[in-house]
């Protein structure tokens, strides 16, 4: 290994592993190997009480025989209006009360046995998980194993961390990955390989903020709210990030520039054309403005200071930038400028911020190039060791999750 960079050895194993990422808002699935995911679908359920009269409806008997209730997920669930809307995932945590417990549940079985179509009992797992190992990831991690050998039936689980699996897709062992995604930004030290707990940084600002952020902008200017669905895709369309802060924009900005990118269709499909303000202001939110909430420099600065001194230049040397909202147009130019700004001398002249083409889904994808080596056998915890270890299974996930 040299420079934190290493040799990917691709030892292609015949066995076929489903690698799972699911994340605040979108859950990611998949097959090892493969170069992205099968499925991505919204992280959520929802469960409808359908009406008595109609005989047409697929239901699901409830406990109150008088009512039936419905069940829908993924893309179908955000679709529902009046269900009730369970989100397991929140902020990047995986909430452990029981409605949501049932419905990550239910979505695993579903995502298993109608998205995958795999045959549900006896195949190997790898499980990304955005909180790193350490005390407030046992219980999560103790439930999510029980659920896979329980429920799923897995043959094999492996649980790692998805800082340390998006810094393994770019072929790194060592860096800072700053991940951002629907519900939390954090800023996570790598090094070789495993995420440095206490060193990690986090902020609850990430896609779902700028989303709100854009919905409120645009009441404003159509004098109508748009639905949220709508306002994330017109933020993935026409938002990016202003190079230089907002005090780069001038007030009456031009909005010269090419006009396919700043144009937007509504549902009732007339065709908008988005300001540079609201475009930039939306995205402004990452790096500071909203109240009780950290920057993504701030964050990135917290973890490089609280880092030994010998790892901060490898660490700085590769900030890298990953998950959904890392997708906005100038965001590593901008984190660079920032932390040139703001890192002492000698680091910030090696400061280099890395944004691959496939930063989206960098944690699936390291997830899928790891559980294609030989040593994830080795690294993940059997049925036989579940079954040994059922008394005890928090020391388990302890002794053998990453
Ligand atoms: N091209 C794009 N431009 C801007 N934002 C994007 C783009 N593509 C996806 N996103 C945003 O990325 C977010 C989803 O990212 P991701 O799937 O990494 O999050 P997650 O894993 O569900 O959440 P978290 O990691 O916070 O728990 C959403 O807010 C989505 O709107």
């Amino acid at each position: 290994m040299e420079g934190g960079r290493m040799e990917l050895e691709c030892t292609m194993d015949e066995q076929d592993v489903v690698v799972l990422d699911a994340g605040s808002g979108f859950l990611k699935v998949g097959f090892c190997g493969e170069d992205a995911p099968r499925a991505v679908l919204p992280t959520v359920m929802a469960t409808a009480t359908a009406d008595e009269n109609r005989e047409d409806e697929a239901t699901a008997v409830s406990g109150d025989a008088q009512k039936k209730s419905q069940v829908f997920y993924g893309d179908e669930a955000v679709l529902q209006e009046n269900a009730v809307i369970t989100r397991p995932v929140q902020r990047g945590e995986l909430q452990l009360a029981a409605a949501e417990k049932d419905a990550m549940e239910n979505l695993l079985e579903h995502v298993f046995r109608n998205v995958l179509s795999v045959e549900q009992e006896d195949l190997p797992c790898l499980i990304a998980d955005t909180m790193p190992l350490g005390q407030g990831s046992y219980a999560t991690r103790q439930w999510m194993a029980e659920v896979m050998f329980e429920k799923i039936k897995v043959k094999s689980l492996a649980i790692f961390n998805t800082a340390a699996l998006s810094l393994f897709s770019t072929g790194r062992t060592r860096g800072l990955v700053v991940e951002s995604g629907e519900g939390i930004t954090q800023a996570v030290p790598v090094f070789e390989g495993y995420a440095i707990p206490h060193a990690i940084f986090k902020m609850k600002v990430a896609g779902q903020d700028i989303t709100h952020r854009l919905k409120s902008l645009m009441a404003e200017e159509l004098g109508e709210p748009q639905s949220y669905r709508t306002m994330q895709a017109m933020k993935e369309k026409v938002c990016f990030v202003a190079p230089s802060g907002s005090g780069g924009i001038p007030a009456a900005a031009s909005d010269s520039g090419d006009e396919e990118a700043r144009s937007f269709e509504l549902p009732d499909g007339k065709i908008i054309q988005v300001g540079e303000k609201i475009r930039t202001g939306a995205t402004e939110i990452l790096f500071g403005g909203v109240e009780g909430e950290a920057s993504m420099q701030k964050i990135c600065m917290d973890a490089v200071n609280t880092v030994d001194l010998d790892f901060r230049q490898d660490l700085v040397k590769s900030v890298v930038v990953a998950g959904g909202t890392s997708m906005l147009l100038n965001l590593a130019p901008r984190l660079r400028m920032e932390l040139k700004g703001a890192l002492a001398a000698d680091l910030s002249r090696t400061v280099e911020v890395v944004s691959d083409s496939q930063r989206r889904f960098a944690a699936w994808i390291g997830g899928s190039m790891f559980a294609s080596l030989s040593t994830f056998d080795q690294v993940a915890i059997t049925k036989q060791e579940y079954e040994d270890g059922k008394a005890d299974v928090r020391s388990l996930v302890a002794r053998k999750t990453f």
